[in-house]
């Protein structure tokens, strides 16, 4: 019998689909029975893809039988796109294009989302409406205590967020009370800012990109979002490739998979590569064990454990700040990135060494006693993030227990932490093999990349 075909390894193998993968169907939902009459209804043809809830990902795309690479997997007809020519289409066509300023091409679908979501329904979109989430856990939407609890960029970026978001919807109250001959209730209660942030939430989760030429009554800023019912299912995985764009021939949005995908497994298409902190910031979700995950090192973490009495180190700064490695240096699981490295090689190069400093940038390694001292540094600085990050989930922990702060949310925060410390952890391993090939005296095993071993 050969290795891996047998009985034993058949329930293995299916005990792995069920625990990881394997997603329940949900098509029998009258939400999404709905669904498919209304896209088909716009020409929609039949895919092999089922919404399905996932226990990894929750809701998203299964596939009913195997998929080529190369397979066309989705193509949805324009007429099914929500973009802002069928905003401008709609009976809010006539009164948005008299609002000044002209709104940007985001306000113009948030306001179209709030007001169909109002209009239940009368809206021929209902069948989409219906499907979308009732509330999402992009930054916006964390409450200010969460976001207290989050690392400090990625703090400030979710204020940041919250504000701009605020902002628009403050300054576009007198173009929603003109819609109000449209409304069944009052402007003010339907374009309320709960209901706004869903709109805006929903365009920047689910909209696919979709470049198009400045249309009349719009601002001049980029149109790019369409919201592409059912598409918008599919989840993200940092693992898979696909091509999705508008066929100009066909009409049709189309995806295609880059890699193959088995009977019955979630489809992914991937976002972008991003880092669990920005997936969090715009789509409100941690990835597990992402292999584009890494902890970011804040600028002022570089020089806290560097003597202050080096009369180089405004020189060395400012070569770091010339060749752009003072930002985007990162910890990822298989140590410290090149680029928080070669920063630390040049702070950490003696003042006999200093003028080496160009061999640094070009990722030589100058000296033993270099190379060790950096690698000193990196490690003290691991050691502080995770002693950070420990600190960190045991407040979320404690939130947790007093029920101070939503508990989804709060869960949210911690997978962020756990994910990082994770992170950190495999990188103070790695830091901590090399520093012992260093600390022998002779090193017959330099091998390891951060070894430096040029053979
Ligand atoms: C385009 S929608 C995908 C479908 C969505 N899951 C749904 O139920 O409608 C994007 C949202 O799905 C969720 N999501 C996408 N990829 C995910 C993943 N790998 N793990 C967990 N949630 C994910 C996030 O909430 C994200 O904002």
């Amino acid at each position: 019998m050969k290795k891996g075909r047998g009985r034993t390894s058949r329930i293995r193998r299916r005990k792995l689909g069920s625990s990881q993968s394997r997603g329940v169907n949900e098509s029998y939902k009258p939400e999404f029975i709905a669904l498919k009459k209304w896209l088909k209804a716009r020409k929609f043809e039949d895919t092999n893809l089922i919404p399905a809830c996932f226990p990894d990902t929750g809701r998203g795309l299964m596939s009913k039988t195997s998929l080529q690479e190369g397979q066309l997997i989705i193509s949805l007809p324009e007429s099914c796109l929500l973009t802002t020519d069928t905003v401008l289409r709609s009976r809010l066509g006539p009164y948005i294009a008299r609002w000044q300023p002209p709104p940007s091409p985001l306000l113009a679908l948030c306001t179209f989302l709030v007001a169909e979501r109002h209009a239940g329904d009368r809206s021929p979109w209902k069948p989409y409406l219906e499907v979308l989430p009732k509330a999402y856990t992009c930054a916006v939407c964390l409450e200010p205590d969460v976001v207290a609890l989050l690392p400090r960029p990625l703090a400030e970026a979710a204020r940041e967020q919250r504000m701009r978001v605020r902002e628009l919807f403050t300054s576009s109250r007198g173009c929603f009370s003109s819609l109000q001959p449209l409304l069944s209730a009052a402007a003010k209660s339907v374009f309320s800012y709960r209901a706004f942030r869903w709109a805006w939430c929903t365009v920047n989760t689910r909209a696919v990109y979709m470049a198009r030429g400045r249309r009349q009554g719009l601002s001049a800023e980029p149109d790019t979002c369409a919201l592409a019912p059912f598409l918008d299912l599919l989840n993200h995985s940092p693992a898979v490739q696909v091509d999705a764009a508008f066929n100009e021939e066909s009409r049709c949005y189309e995806v295609r998979t880059g890699s193959g995908c088995r009977r019955h497994q979630e489809v992914f298409i991937c976002y972008g590569a991003h880092d669990s902190r920005r997936l969090l910031l715009e789509y409100g979700f941690v990835p597990r064990a992402s292999p584009h995950a890494c902890v970011p090192v804040p600028p002022d973490m570089l020089v806290k454990y560097l003597p202050s009495a080096d009369k180089q180190m405004n020189k060395k700064i400012a070569i770091l700040k010339d060749h752009d490695l003072i930002e985007n240096l990162t910890f990822g699981w298989d140590g410290p990135s090149w680029r928080l490295l070669t920063a630390l090689r040049l702070l950490c190069l003696e003042p006999a060494e200093f003028l080496c400093w160009k061999k640094v940038l070009l990722g030589e390694i100058v000296s033993d006693v270099n190379e060790k001292k950096s690698l000193d540094i990196a490690q003290k600085i691991c050691c502080y993030l995770t002693e950070e990050a420990s600190a960190m989930l045991q407040k979320v922990s404690h939130m947790k227990e007093k029920e101070m702060a939503g508990t989804h949310q709060l869960t949210l925060v911690e997978t962020l932490w756990t994910e990082e410390l994770k992170i950190l952890r495999a990188s103070a391993e790695t830091m901590s093999s090399v520093q012992r090939l260093f600390a022998s005296p002779r090193c017959p095993a330099r091998c390891h990349p951060l070894c430096g071993c040029d053979t």
